[in-house]
């Protein structure tokens, strides 16, 4: 299975990196930073009306290469400077060609909050995302414990990181709505099966209280879509392909707000 892949790759990607940054070191890095607030990242998606975060990815495992020429940080600016609420940066490199050098680069660059897009199963990759200026991480409930779900949750945020915790069915929203999560990403893509539907967040918004910020994740392309979703009461849609493919992302950014 692709998830326990990507796992695994991930393990074996911290053992190397803390051998390079040892863990003490990275977190002297982490307390070097600034430490945000992430209620700001909370209230953001709060405010009214539907928020759009948009993803820089060069490759997917469902997709293959989405994106043959890669100008990152060209990419994130065009999104800072033409509405997004937020931007995400893919960070894992076996599977997506993601690079945490990436989001440093971006988050110097831009005046939106970044989230890193990981598979994070362990803190050394909070401590780094701190470091490397991210503002929200991302926690897939499906490959955590619930003790690793709690203990990552306190962690990002007493390093000031906001945390988007992400369910696909119903058993792992009740476990992020038991952790107490207050930005919550219902991937419409099956991480098992690769298969999106739209439906999968219409379904799983309804479980969730309207003071909880709810993020509809994957398969978003249209502006239709992006309509489906406004009158499904979600506070944000996170969209990658369809950006990383639009030649002019200023003008399908402007498509899919429809402003
Ligand atoms: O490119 P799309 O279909 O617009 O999807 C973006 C984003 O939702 C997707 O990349 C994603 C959602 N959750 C994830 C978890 C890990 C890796 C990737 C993801």
């Amino acid at each position: 299975m692709i998830l326990d892949d990507l796992v695994a790759a991930t393990k074996r990607r911290m053992k190397r990196e803390q051998s390079t940054i040892s863990l003490a070191e990275m977190q002297a890095k982490a307390a070097a930073t600034p430490t945000k607030d992430p209620q700001l990242v909370y209230d953001r998606f709060n405010a009214p009306g539907i928020h759009l975060i948009g993803e820089v990815k060069k490759a997917s495992p469902s997709k293959g290469l989405i994106a043959e020429k890669f100008p990152y940080l060209e990419i994130a600016k065009d999104y800072d400077q033409h509405g997004v609420s937020a931007i995400s940066v893919l960070t894992e490199p076996d599977y997506f060609k993601g690079d945490i050098h990436y989001l440093q680069d971006i988050a110097a660059a831009v005046s939106v909050p970044v989230l890193r897009k990981d598979f994070v199963v362990d803190p050394y990759m909070l401590y780094q995302a701190k470091a490397a200026g991210a503002s929200i991480v991302l926690l897939i409930v499906a490959i955590l414990s619930d003790q690793q779900l709690e203990d990552y949750f306190k962690l990002a945020h007493e390093l000031g990181l906001a945390a988007l915790v992400e369910a696909h069915d119903e058993q792992e929203l009740q476990r992020a709505l038991d952790v107490g999560a207050k930005l919550i990403g219902v991937n419409n893509r099956d991480l098992r099966t690769f298969d999106v539907s739209l439906n999968n967040s219409i379904k799983l918004r309804k479980l969730v209280p309207n003071n909880i910020a709810f993020v509809a994740e994957s398969g978003i392309h249209t502006r239709d879509d992006v309509k489906v979703m406004e009158a499904n009461h979600m506070n944000g849609i996170l969209i990658g392909e369809a950006l990383m493919t639009a030649p002019d992302k200023a003008k399908k950014i402007t498509q899919l707000l429809g402003v």
